[in-house]
């Protein structure tokens, strides 16, 4: 992408409202753009973030043999009268009344209508286990919407339903969904620990979420250090294999690591002086396991082996998409702006001339910009007419992982700078060496 051609709009300074690192720099990359309290446009290079993160849930969700569906926005209060919610869910649910009187609500989660979907359509239990998830905007009319995206009103949540035939298979959606998640944050470049929580208005009591360690989170949190080393990395793990997917939650969850809601400090005190912490978290995701509390109240029931009608036994699975732009940004930047990590950054490369005009500079911006395309690489380009100073500044605002620098001086030694932006390392090389370095 050229710079010329895109559409960038960073801010000089820092906007007034803006009270935490990660708000203060979406505003100012040109990523997002305040339109109501709580409610965002997302302007291009947040929109490519918020894809490519996007892009990793579908992924890992398809992996764990879950099936990608689309709900819509707008809800019936009939299904919330079912499940009785329609009134505990309270001053949050923004609730809306159409042309002819019906009342509707912006969904602010889906219990109700995947169960809905569930119960027209299926009835035995050959056809569990089943989990459907969707990615869709929901609304929560938040008191205090804040920190930018961190709190919004409008929000990208991935939400995923499992229905199954008996409690224990219920609990392996469960622990599914908890692999899944692991592996979908370090994908992310994200150390997101899972905390026994409570489950609020969701129901059920057997819920944890996924907590990323930031000075700006909203949850305090009490953990034994030691979590935080644990990796899934590479392995292979068959998520049809209920022992060794339950044995890798028990690793994750063995170390004390709890949310202030459940927080326990006896139990705390047997964790070793050395690795015993108290901070603060960043919530990106939540599971629950709820039994029967929705398909006992909507009738989503399955005829079982021997011939009798059970309900289902449900769960629910979800991480906040746009939430997890600003966690990113919380957990890597530094004071000139954001450090994408590879996996969900914008573009893999920044390309800066230094002197554009000069045919020699420009050619060999060219002739990277289409080395780097022809390995899957898009490049941004940034062929402003503008000082080095300001283009400097810009790249490292908007944070990619890598800048090749290209001017007549280091051309006449036939040679590119390439940075790093997460070390502000720099070498000289080829430009066929950048390329290499770089794809
Ligand atoms: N106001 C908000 N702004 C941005 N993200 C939010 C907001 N509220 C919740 N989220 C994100 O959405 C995730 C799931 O929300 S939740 O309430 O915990 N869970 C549910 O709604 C369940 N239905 C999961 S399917 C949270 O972990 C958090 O990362």
């Amino acid at each position: 992408m050229r710079l010329t051609r895109y559409f960038l709009p960073v801010l000089k300074e820092n906007p007034a409202e803006a009270q935490i690192v990660s708000h203060r720099y979406m505003l100012r990359a040109g990523m997002i753009k305040q339109q109501a309290a709580g409610i965002y446009s997302w302007l291009p290079l947040g929109f490519r973030v918020l894809k490519r993160i996007e892009e990793i849930v579908h992924q890992e969700q398809v992996r764990a043999g879950h099936i990608p569906l689309l709900m819509p926005t707008l809800q019936p209060a009939d299904l919330w009268r079912e499940s009785g919610r329609y009134d505990d869910y309270g001053q949050e649910m923004l609730r809306i009344t159409d042309r002819q009187k019906r009342e509707m609500l912006y969904g602010p989660t889906n219990e109700e209508m995947i169960t809905d979907i569930f119960r027209s359509h299926v009835n035995s239990y050959k056809d569990l286990p089943l989990t459907l998830y969707h990615i869709q905007w929901k609304f929560r009319d938040e008191m205090r919407p804040r920190f930018g995206v961190m709190r919004g009103r409008e929000f990208l949540m991935k939400d995923g339903y499992n229905f199954d035939l008996d409690k224990e298979a219920a609990l392996h959606a469960y622990n599914r969904h908890m692999v899944s998640y692991l592996r979908t944050y370090e994908r992310m470049g994200l150390t997101a620990i899972p905390m026994r929580a409570a489950s609020g208005p969701i129901g059920g009591d057997n819920t944890h979420e996924f907590l990323v360690l930031a000075q700006t989170g909203e949850s305090e949190v009490f953990y034994d250090d030691r979590v935080t080393a644990l990796k899934l990395g590479s392995r292979e793990i068959d998520y049809d294999d209920r022992a060794a997917v339950a044995k890798v939650c028990e690793e994750f969850t063995t170390l004390y690591a709890r949310t202030d809601e459940t927080h326990e400090a006896g139990a705390f005190e047997a964790v070793p002086e050395a690795h015993r912490k108290v901070g603060r978290g960043i919530e990106v995701g939540q599971i629950f396991y709820f039994g029967t509390k929705y398909s006992e109240a909507m009738g989503a029931t399955v005829v079982t082996p021997d011939g009798s009608r059970v309900p289902v036994e449900m769960g629910s699975h979800g991480i906040g998409v746009s939430r997890l732009l600003g966690a990113i940004i919380e957990a890597s930047h530094d004071d000139k702006g954001i450090i994408w990590p590879e996996g969900v950054t914008p573009f893999p490369v920044g390309i800066v001339n230094l002197k554009q005009g000069d045919g020699a500079a420009d050619a060999a911006c060219e002739g990277l910009y289409k080395a780097l395309a022809a390995k899957g690489l898009e490049a941004l380009y940034d062929d402003r007419d503008e000082r080095a100073g300001a283009k400097f500044a810009t790249m490292d605002l908007i944070g990619l992982p890598w800048r090749i620098t290209v001017g007549p001086r280091g051309l006449a030694n036939g040679v590119v700078e390439v940075t790093s932006r997460r070390t502000g390392e720099s070498e000289e090389m080829s430009p066929e060496a950048a390329v290499d370095r770089i794809a």
